[in-house]
């Protein structure tokens, strides 16, 4: 099987203090990684190199094979804030403002994947957070990317929201077979929706375990949380 993304190698050191440590992790096509761990691990710092927008300070990162040099094109960022542009309808600020006829089609119909059809020409400031945030995911599907980056998305939601808001990610993620990227403080969330979890450990990839979508009982589930729960709890109190 071919890697989407591939980090050999990785370091990042930013003010002399070593945020990754020579992290080597691939990532298949249609994969779905779920990185949880610490604050300030260095998951964030991740993320924003697979979307090129930083670079290491030294190793090399391919998607589909090849050097990535700027910025990730066929990758998507989303936010823990939508942050949609307030004087744009949803509509608008899915595709862009642009008046181009196939491009507002597609946006109606990822509006209508995201449950969200009839919202098309309200405000921003008319939507509750759960529904902004599922407008921020039609944005970001709006350019047909082959990668999805899932920063604390559903962070600000309340329980319920984002219990339903998890359920449309990987139904969405699913159907398109996007390799996703989720980065959550939420045990049970990345169990829930990674193929892999990884903890990350003080700038390393410290454990990685199979996630329950393909496997799932309760006692399974139970267990893989527990394992990460343990893994992350040991790792706070050793850097204590
Ligand atoms: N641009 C920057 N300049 C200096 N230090 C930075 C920069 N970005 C991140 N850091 C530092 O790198 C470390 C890792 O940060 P990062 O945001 O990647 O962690 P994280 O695991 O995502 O944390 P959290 O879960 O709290 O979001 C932190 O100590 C942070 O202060």
């Amino acid at each position: 099987m071919n890697s989407v993304i591939s980090l050999d190698k990785i370091n990042k050191t930013y003010e002399n203090k070593q945020v990754l440590k020579n992290i080597n992790f691939d990532i298949q096509e249609g994969e779905f990684i779920s990185f949880v761990g610490e604050s300030g691990g260095g998951k964030t710092t991740l993320l924003r190199l697979v979307a090129g927008l930083e670079s290491p300070t030294s190793g090399s990162i391919n998607i589909n094979g090849k050097p990535l040099a700027g910025k990730n094109t066929i990758a998507r960022v989303m936010f823990q804030d939508a942050r949609l542009l307030p004087w744009m309808t949803v509509i608008d600020n899915v595709t862009f403002g642009s008046k181009n006829k196939k491009m507002k089609d597609f946006a109606f119909k990822l509006l209508e994947r995201v449950e969200l059809g009839d919202k098309s020409t309200s405000f921003p400031q008319q939507l509750s957070g759960g529904q902004k945030q599922r407008v921020a995911l039609a944005r970001a599907l709006m350019s047909r990317p082959k990668i999805l980056l899932l920063d604390e998305p559903l962070g600000a939601l309340d329980a319920l929201t984002r219990l339903k808001m998890q359920r449309l990610i990987a139904k969405i993620v699913e159907e398109s077979n996007l390799t996703t990227i989720l980065i959550t403080h939420d045990v049970q969330e990345a169990v829930l929706l990674g193929d892999r979890v990884v903890a990350v450990k003080d700038g390393h990839l410290g454990l990685i375990i199979d996630g329950i979508r393909k496997d799932d009982t309760r006692e399974n589930f139970t267990e893989v949380i527990e394992t990460v729960q343990d893994f992350i709890l040991a790792t706070s109190e050793e850097v204590k």
